[in-house]
């Protein structure tokens, strides 16, 4: 646990989730990881638009424990850092004692993931290891990462507007909570016109008017690049919380 981020005073109701455990991830994808190989990681995918993967992550009992925990560290008067301007009820994770479990999670989940599924960045030329197989390469190299919940309540942020991450990679996982209604997002296309190598083919992301709708699931992630334009409609019912993770190459500034 990175105790030293939390006051002494304060007791954890879930000790245990400071630290990583492989029971918090879905088996389906651990085995999928172990793998690691292409094939294996897009049989745990869902693609529900060019772009953006779908795939169960977090287990049940672990993002309703989370929520508790979240939930008591705020009861509790811990100060939390709210994540960015256009969040004001989610918390950053990183500064409240669950950096060394969000290092774990990228190091383990969303680095290798990312780098089988984006082989390349717009940021970066596609390398020639690139263009000779995807996953070949020393990988994307994210090193870099900033982990925070966002939350809507009809009495709170309802919806987000439209937006591009300050994030090469995004991982987005709703949390919960059971019964909430609306808040799907919706994606438009690129920021800028960019080469991204995919699976089995190079894409042109480019902007696009369409927008392109997908639900949120407890326990279910997206992973889609940071400029990847998306917004979260507004939520009609309950409250909706998910853990978001921007991940880059470069430092954040
Ligand atoms: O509400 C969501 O699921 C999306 C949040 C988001 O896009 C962000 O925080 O950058
Ligand atoms: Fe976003």
């Amino acid at each position: 646990m990175d105790s030293q981020q939390l006051p002494r005073h304060y007791t954890p109701l879930h000790p245990d989730l400071y630290t990583y455990h492989e029971e918090f991830i879905e088996p389906r994808l651990l085995e999928a990881l172990r793998e690691g190989t292409q094939d294996a990681i897009l049989s745990v995918m869902d693609t529900p638009l060019f772009g953006v993967f779908k795939f169960a992550c977090l287990r049940r009992d672990f993002c309703d424990r989370l929520i508790q925990e979240l939930d008591h560290l705020e009861r509790s008067g811990v100060e939390m850092a709210r994540p960015n301007s256009m969040n004001r009820y989610g918390a950053i994770l990183d500064t409240c004692g669950f950096k060394s479990l969000m290092d774990e999670i990228c190091a383990r989940i969303i680095s290798p993931i990312a780098d089988i599924l984006f082989s390349s960045l717009p940021s970066q030329a596609p390398s020639r290891e690139a263009e000779d197989g995807v996953g070949k390469g020393k990988g994307l190299g994210l090193r870099y990462h900033h982990a925070f919940t966002v939350r809507y309540s009809p009495t709170q942020d309802k919806k987000l507007d439209k937006h591009v991450d300050n994030a090469d990679i995004t991982l987005n996982v709703c949390l919960g909570r059971e019964g909430f209604k609306g808040g799907h997002l919706l994606f438009q296309g690129c920021k800028d016109s960019a080469v991204v190598r995919l699976p089995k083919q190079l894409h042109r992301y480019a902007a696009e008017e369409q927008e392109h709708r997908v639900d949120h699931e407890i326990g279910t992630a997206l992973i889609h690049l940071g400029s990847h334009i998306h917004q979260a409609v507004k939520l009609e019912e309950g409250e909706r919380i998910n853990l978001i993770v921007w991940s880059k190459t470069l430092p954040f500034e």
